[in-house]
């Protein structure tokens, strides 16, 4: 059993009910910790409360009842403005909604977090951020606003946004979805080197069993509970197990 200072992002038997139309337990007594360092990844069938799990863990979203911290502070309760500066300082975030700025050009919006906390970007960082957008496949876009990019490429630049500072924590939810293969297989491939290489630790929602495979942790999820926490796991492995899960549900 790993100790909370190990931990960089935790829930104690958290629960998110929902409910005007009779309640949904969304989360039902989830205890969870992301592991410093590790890629792990979130799976579990529709509806099974991922993205939920992934909007409490970053103080998107207050749990019902629960404990939430981020590292060693608890974040159950705090105010928005606390939650924005330690979140800027130590999280990245890749959500679907990829909350890119319209009026700022693909540069722009990958600098952004450093523009926000007033930081200058060092040599090693100049070279990272250059290392995101080759591999990224950005380099011919970086003049350009969000609308003139298809889908996918705004996706690569929120990918790009979150690692460019080397936040301690990235929250992903599916960060492959609307990419092609080969563009899919680079971004894990990142994704790995952030956590493997740079310590960075990484919760990563997916429905994609490959993708899943990359992570050093898989754990999974079925109605608002961990039915299961397995160290890495080969792809058949994972496609097996939902399965299972989804034909039980
Ligand atoms: N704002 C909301 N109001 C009411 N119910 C909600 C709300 N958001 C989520 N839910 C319900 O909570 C449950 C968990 O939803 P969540 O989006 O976390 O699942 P998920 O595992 O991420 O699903 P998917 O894989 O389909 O994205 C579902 O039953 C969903 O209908």
């Amino acid at each position: 059993m790993n100790t909370t200072s190990s931990l960089v992002a935790s829930v104690v038997d958290v629960r998110k009910i929902y409910g005007t139309h009779g309640s949904v337990a969304a989360l039902d007594g989830v205890s969870l910790g992301i592991r410093s360092g590790e890629f792990t990844a979130i799976m579990g069938p529709s509806g099974s409360g991922k993205s939920t799990l992934m909007h409490v863990m970053a103080g998107l979203d207050g749990a019902t009842s629960g404990r939430v911290f981020l590292g060693d502070t608890e974040i159950t309760g705090m105010n928005d403005a606390e939650l924005t500066v330690l979140r800027r300082r130590a999280v990245g975030f890749i959500f679907q909604a990829f909350n890119l700025v319209p009026t700022l050009d693909v540069r722009g919006n990958i600098m952004l977090p450093f523009d926000l906390d007033g930081r200058s970007v060092s040599r090693d960082e100049e070279q990272w951020i250059t290392h995101l957008i080759q591999t990224l496949g950005l380099a011919q876009r970086l003049a350009h606003r969000p609308y003139e990019l298809s889908g996918g490429q705004q996706q690569r630049v929120a990918i790009a946004r979150a690692l460019a500072t080397r936040p301690k924590l990235i929250f992903a939810d599916e960060p492959t979805g609307n990419l092609d293969s080969k563009t899919g297989r680079e971004v894990l491939s990142l994704l790995s080197t952030a956590s493997s290489q740079y310590g960075q630790s990484i919760a990563m929602v997916t429905h994609d069993p490959i993708a899943a495979s990359h992570a050093d942790r898989v754990v999974f999820l079925a109605d608002g509970k961990v039915v299961a926490d397995r160290p890495r796991t080969s792809a058949a492995e994972i496609s097996n197990l939902m399965l299972s899960m989804e034909t039980a549900a």
